[in-house]
């Protein structure tokens, strides 16, 4: 466990590196060619500084202050404004738009700290039994308002922040089951792993911040989907810290006592209770890798070759598939001689719109990974595709995590920055993807603005697939919160009955709204009346999943 004295500036603040934009900047090339396709304005406009934000006094009252310090310690408890700002909402584009100044920041009234799963026990019981409303924060990487510190009816919130549980708890070889606790972020459960021979293989974009709880608690997806599954795959126990009590479940790998009562924990995002260990299935760790690009012509070819490696079920690990919008903005991003070339041998290779595919392989030895590939270009076969080779699919892999830095320089460039993702069986795919592009493009096109809608494929199933799509355009400098406000609005009306309102980033604040026209009216009673069980006092996480 880490110590409690440590620096609690680990955690995010209003960008995604301490540095924000110095970590990855725009390049002049690239800031051109956003210019002449957007028709953003050549200006600046960087983050407020924090001493500029407002933070309202801590409403936590001396007395409820005593009581958590009894349970955590004095130096458990904080209520200095940079611990609580530091905790105040995740990361989506309007969050990072609060901390630039723009709309009003939910700050918790305070942050505290808990060691282990018996001080987050006793804590959630303090708060429940004084009507102070629990944040649990791991490592703040939601993009859906899920760590937003609203406090509902309740007369203060704490956020619960989860870093010192950082333990692994036991590691079971024979079983290949590894116990985590739940503040544990992703490279670093990986370290633990890897001292063992094993892996996860969970990897989201998040991944460097992102923790085991965090994902458990959101049913997160990584990019490694096709080969590891997603995050709630690997759970095989879980073990939450509820008003109510202790609940632990999962003591068999398959069993038919009742309902998989592990799902209600799964996605809870905080509402039911603090989750503070998770049991994960491990894999070997792999030897050996590698990554390749291909090239299809327009979306309904790429989609449908996507379509037939996930049906007819290809061993690969990592399969992605942009749409010639994204492709085009990372080969302009990109620029250089190479990138010239790359567009002439595709024209010459008759390629009108190029869509890019990239597939990854993990193994254990060199002969597996030969195995799985063979597998795998024979079912791409006679699709069109045109290999790349590997130097493409390195490309993507050595920029995997280069998104979330770069937005922090296009947020200083005056750009509005955002994603959103849904998910749909294959033969709505195509119609979705249509309708939320219409959608984002309508509502975000105005005089001299041109938004770039991009989209990618990056979970895909037998049955369907998960769509992704990344908008950049000019930021509205009058109104940049009801800008996206609109937009994300005019997507998820889009979306209605064609596919799921999330794929992987989970319900928070942003989606509580269209809940209900998924899951019916009954589903959120259901949902309701478990967190009546569990959290009867409504201290858990208030106005996140069913508000
Ligand atoms: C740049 C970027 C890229 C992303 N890429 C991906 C991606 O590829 N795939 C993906 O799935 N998601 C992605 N996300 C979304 C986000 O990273 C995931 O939702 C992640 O699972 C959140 O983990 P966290 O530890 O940061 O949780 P937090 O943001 O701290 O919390 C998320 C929710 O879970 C609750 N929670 C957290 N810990 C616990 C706990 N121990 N017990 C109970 N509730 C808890 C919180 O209260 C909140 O409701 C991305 C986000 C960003 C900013």
């Amino acid at each position: 466990m880490t110590d409690q004295a440590e620096d609690l500036d680990h955690l995010v603040r209003g960008s995604w590196t301490p540095s924000g934009a110095a970590d990855a900047g725009l390049p002049a090339h690239a800031a051109k060619w956003l210019r002449a396709r957007t028709g953003l304005a050549e200006r600046s406009t960087p983050a407020a500084p924090d001493s500029a934000l407002h933070v309202p006094e801590s409403t936590l009252s001396p007395d409820a202050r005593a009581l958590l310090s009894n349970v955590v310690g004095d130096a458990g408890v904080h209520i200095g404004r940079s611990e609580r700002l530091g905790r105040a909402g995740g990361l989506s584009y309007l969050d990072l738009l609060r901390h630039r100044g723009n709309g009003d920041i939910a700050v918790p009234d305070a942050v505290v700290v808990p060691a282990d799963h018996d001080e987050v026990q006793r804590v959630v019981e303090v708060c429940s039994e004084h009507r102070i409303g629990i944040v649990p924060f791991g490592g703040g990487t939601s993009v859906v308002g899920g760590v937003t510190a609203l406090r509902g009816k309740l007369d203060a919130v704490v956020a619960l922040d989860l870093h010192r549980l950082d333990e692994l708890v036991s590691i079971d070889p024979v079983s290949r089951i590894a116990v985590l606790q739940a503040g544990l972020t992703a490279p670093h459960a990986e370290r633990l792993l890897a001292a063992h021979g094993f892996t996860l293989g969970h990897v989201p974009q998040s991944f460097e911040r992102a923790t085991i709880g965090g994902f458990a608690a959101t049913r997160s997806s990584g990019q490694a989907s096709a080969g590891y599954g997603r995050f709630e795959d690997m759970v095989a126990g879980v073990r939450l810290a509820a008003p109510r009590g202790e609940w632990r479940l999962g003591v068999a790998p398959a069993s038919a006592a009742g309902p998989d009562l592990r799902h209600l924990v799964i996605g809870s995002e905080g509402t039911l209770g603090v989750i503070t260990e998770v049991a994960l299935r491990v894999r070997p760790l792999p030897e050996v890798d590698r990554y390749e690009g291909y090239v299809l012509d327009g979306w309904d070819k790429g989609a449908e070759v996507v379509r037939t490696l996930a049906q007819q079920r290809v061993p690969v690990t990592v399969m992605r598939l942009s749409d010639s919008t994204e492709t085009e903005v990372a080969l302009a991003l990109k620029g250089g001689w190479k990138t010239v070339a790359l567009r002439r041998y595709l024209a010459a290779r008759g390629i009108a719109e190029p869509c890019l595919l990239v597939l990854g392989w993990e193994a254990g030895s060199t002969g597996e990974l030969s195995q799985r590939r063979a597998a795998t270009l024979r079912a791409l076969r006679s699709t069109g595709a045109v290999r790349l080779g590997k130097a493409a699919g390195e490309a993507w892999r050595h920029g995997r995590f280069a998104g979330p830095r770069q937005r922090d320089a296009l947020m200083d460039a005056g750009v509005c920055v955002e994603t959103l993702e849904t998910a749909a069986y294959w033969s709505t795919l195509s119609e979705l993807r249509t309708t939320v592009r219409g959608a984002l493009a309508d509502s975000l096109t105005g005089p001299g603005v041109r938004p770039i809608v991009a989209c990618h494929i990056s979970h895909s199933y037998e049955t369907g697939a998960s769509l992704y799509f990344t908008v950049i355009v000019p930021r509205d400098l009058d109104d940049p919160t009801g800008q996206w406000q609109r937009a994300k609005a005019a997507a998820c009306q889009a979306i209605g009955s064609l596919g799921t309102i999330t794929h992987h980033h989970a319900v928070g604040t942003d989606h509580a709204p269209y809940l209900a026209a998924e899951i019916g009216h009954l589903g959120v009673d259901v949902l309701a009346s478990l967190k009546r069980t569990l959290d009867p006092n409504g201290v858990l996480n208030p106005g996140k999943l069913i508000s």
